[in-house]
């Protein structure tokens, strides 16, 4: 994965203002709100303030780097690991004997869907205007600025596809986005290696952080004033690290149900965070539930094809994101991958994978439609690009061991249109049997 190069701002100097005292707990892009006043209340407006700084060099990956030292000294190292979704979805162990991986996320969507609808979800969500202390005006506005970098620099045809949504949607999604980036990072970019469960646990106490309205750093604090403006849990977001904790410790996965849970830990989760965002539209008549379920599908879309991209390349760090039993019952070992050999039974084996990755994308196109407007366009866009991705892999014979299926650019520019003929079909307005409550 490429490592762009990015800006972002280091804090220089320290600076009170009223209750909320800004500290440079080191050298580095550290905050730390040392307002401990402030309230877990979702209720009590929180103030999200960061520290004017000087622009330094950084990648994304160097961003993370610091997540061995010193800041970590904060409260949450005591607070102990987390618990995982598993932990928290299964309330008993007979009944975790029972129940499947997408039943156990049924319920994450289910609770999702409802925090929406108690706060309401409307298209015209009324945010609240920035809260700007004395001393830390436009600051907020820096943060956003360098989260809108890094999208654009990682994710450019996604990146504009967000400026077609409202300002302050846009803006929230280069945030969850920003963070979703960084935590991928973690296990997956130049610094992996160095990455320990422990690491993971600081970075989801600092989760907890931006969560209360105590950021870390200038990105950290773009989210947290994102998670206070839209009804978006905190629950996803720690499914993400619960995954990347997965990829630390599995290079294996059994069957379906555990790739299926792995692939919403990393994946499904991050459309769960949008959701909230991207808004549904007002005269949509599905239900809150039936589109947070087809927004997990297209995370769950998403990570098989990459899944099935990425074959080969896993395969050379040891690792096969494949259902172990479907490997079997194709007649296929261990070795066959790391052979690397395409025979007839690795096509009849990758045809089903894709048929199963193409029912999820099926799944989504439903939930797409009844996104606010401005929201649809973008979607739209990923979920075509995505999926050629699969057609790319059946050009190539089914060679994913050597050969990395790629959607040419004029490819990517052709489905742009088709992504907007879709997203100016509006929402269903008759009652179907996915009407809301
Ligand atoms: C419009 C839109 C796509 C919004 C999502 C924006 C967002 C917050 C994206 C974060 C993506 C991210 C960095 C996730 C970290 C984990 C990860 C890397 C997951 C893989 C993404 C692909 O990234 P890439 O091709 O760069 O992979 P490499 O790292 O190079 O290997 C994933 C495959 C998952 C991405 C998942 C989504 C984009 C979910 C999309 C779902 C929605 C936006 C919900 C839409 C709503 C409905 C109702 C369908």
């Amino acid at each position: 994965m490429s490592v762009a190069l990015l800006w972002v701002v280091t804090p220089h100097s320290e600076a009170a203002t009223g209750n909320v005292f800004l500290v440079s707990a080191r050298e580095g892009n550290c905050l730390v709100n040392s307002s401990r006043a402030l309230s877990r209340d979702r209720s009590v407006p929180r103030n999200v303030v960061v520290k004017k700084g000087v622009k330094q060099k950084l990648s994304v990956s160097s961003l993370n780097a610091h997540l061995g030292n010193s800041c970590m000294r904060t409260s949450g190292l005591e607070r102990g690991r987390k618990l995982s979704v598993l932990s928290s979805l299964v309330a008993t162990p007979a009944k975790d004997l029972i129940m499947t991986s997408q039943q156990k996320v049924y319920e994450v969507v289910l609770k999702q869907a409802a925090l929406v609808k108690r706060v309401g979800n409307k298209e015209d969500i009324e945010v609240k205007p920035d809260f700007v202390l004395p001393g830390s005006l436009g600051l907020l506005g820096e943060a956003y600025e360098r989260c809108r970098e890094v999208c654009a620099e990682y994710a450019k045809t996604f990146y504009l596809g967000t400026l077609l949504m409202t300002p302050e949607r846009r803006k929230a999604i280069w945030a969850i986005y920003v963070w979703c980036r960084r935590t991928d990072e973690l296990v997956d970019g130049p610094n992996a290696s160095h990455i320990t469960p422990t690491a993971l646990d600081r970075w989801e106490t600092r989760l907890e952080d931006i969560f209360i309205g105590r950021p870390f750093d200038m990105l950290d604090a773009a989210l947290s004033d994102t998670v206070s403006k839209f009804p978006i849990d905190i629950q996803p977001f720690r499914d993400m690290i619960e995954g990347m904790r997965m990829d630390l410790q599995k290079s294996r996965y059994k069957n379906f149900d555990e790739l299926y849970l792995y692939c919403y830990y990393v994946a499904g989760t991050v459309g769960l965070m949008s959701v909230p965002v991207m808004g549904i539209a007002s005269e949509s008549r599905a239900t809150t539930e039936s589109v947070y379920n087809a927004a997990l599908a297209l995370g769950i879309a998403n990570q098989l094809t990459n899944i099935l991209r990425d074959v080969g390349e896993d395969a050379t760090r040891g690792r096969i994101y494949l259902p172990q039993d479907e490997l079997a019952q194709s007649g296929l070992s261990e070795d066959d991958i790391f052979a690397g050999k395409v025979t007839d039974k690795w096509r009849h084996f990758m045809k089903k994978q894709i048929s199963r990755a193409r029912k999820f994308f099926d799944e989504a196109e439903n939930g797409i439609t009844e996104l606010s407007s401005a929201s649809r366009w973008p979607v739209w866009a990923s979920l075509l690009l995505y999926r050629q991705i699969l057609d790319e892999i059946e050009t190539n014979d089914y060679n994913n061991f050597t050969r990395r299926a790629y959607v040419s650019k004029s490819k990517k520019i052709l489905a742009l249109p088709t992504a907007y003929a879709k997203s100016v079909v509006p929402p269903t307005r008759i009652p179907s049997p996915i009407v809301k409550a």
